[in-house]
């Protein structure tokens, strides 16, 4: 399993969930934290493209050395769209959605995919949003990627209205999710909350708790994962 954070903050608290000797390994363009448990941690950097190149890089290492990673998650602190998803709380994607990935137009937004390109939205399998939902007692939705951190109550109701399942967003879930879709891996998104998406008050993040969260979460997820069989969901 590949685990990407953007910052080394997020990387550090889901490592403190394995125990046992790490080690770093250096690729061309990342550098990965291999717990003892066999998992890998990268921090993949701020934002859908760093972290799509970084992500990339080292699905591509992993498949070069025959040791192809089963999955990708998509970990890190966001923001949780009030009342679903409180200040450290937990949400797991069950669509992963490029919320800004598009065209403005004299009457809204258009998503690429109406102009005939691409995708905005990747689907976790749903036998793993099920299990790790249910192990973490946390709702699953939609989870956002955006490049801009929302920061009025006008945006807020925007993106809401758009997207009436969102439970989060963050910056980094789409572009992993594009990563792992390139090379036909399975991923998932996990988000835990330390701001409320709407009015920028930087000083009232609660980046601690929402870390303690995530590290509390991939404690309990080790088993999920190693149980998980992604033949389930065909
Ligand atoms: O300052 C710190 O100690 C610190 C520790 C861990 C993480 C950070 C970050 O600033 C991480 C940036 C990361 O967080 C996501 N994020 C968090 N809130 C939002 C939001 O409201 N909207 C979108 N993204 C959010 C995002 O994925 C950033 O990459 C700082």
């Amino acid at each position: 399993m590949l685990v990407a954070t953007a910052v080394p903050a997020e990387r550090d608290a889901v490592a403190r969930a394995f125990s046992g000797p790490a080690e770093d390994v250096r690729l061309p363009g990342a550098l990965l934290r291999r717990t003892g448990a066999g998992s890998d941690l990268l921090a993949a950097g701020v934002g859908p493209a760093l972290a799509a190149a970084s992500t990339a890089g080292a699905l591509t290492a992993a498949a070069l050395d025959g040791r192809p990673y089963g999955l990708v998650v998509s970990a890190g602190i966001g923001g949780g769209f009030p009342p679903a998803a409180p200040l450290g709380s937990l949400v797991v994607a069950d669509a992963i959605t490029a919320a800004d990935l598009g065209a403005e137009t004299a009457d809204g937004f258009l998503p690429v995919t109406e102009l005939g390109f691409g995708t905005v939205t990747h689907r976790p399998p749903e036998s793993l949003v099920r299990v790790v939902s249910g192990a973490l007692g946390a709702p699953a939705g939609t989870v956002l990627t955006v490049s801009t951190v929302t920061g009025t109550a006008a945006r807020g109701a925007e993106l809401r209205a758009r997207h009436p399942r969102a439970l989060a967003e963050g910056m980094e879930g789409f572009g992993v999710a594009e990563a792992a879709a390139a090379h036909g891996v399975p991923v998932l998104e996990i988000r835990a909350v330390s701001n409320p998406v709407g009015p920028r008050d930087r000083a009232a993040w609660r980046i601690g708790d929402a870390l303690a969260a995530l590290t509390e979460a991939f404690g309990k997820l080790a088993p999920v994962f190693e149980s998980w069989n992604p033949h389930d969901d065909q």
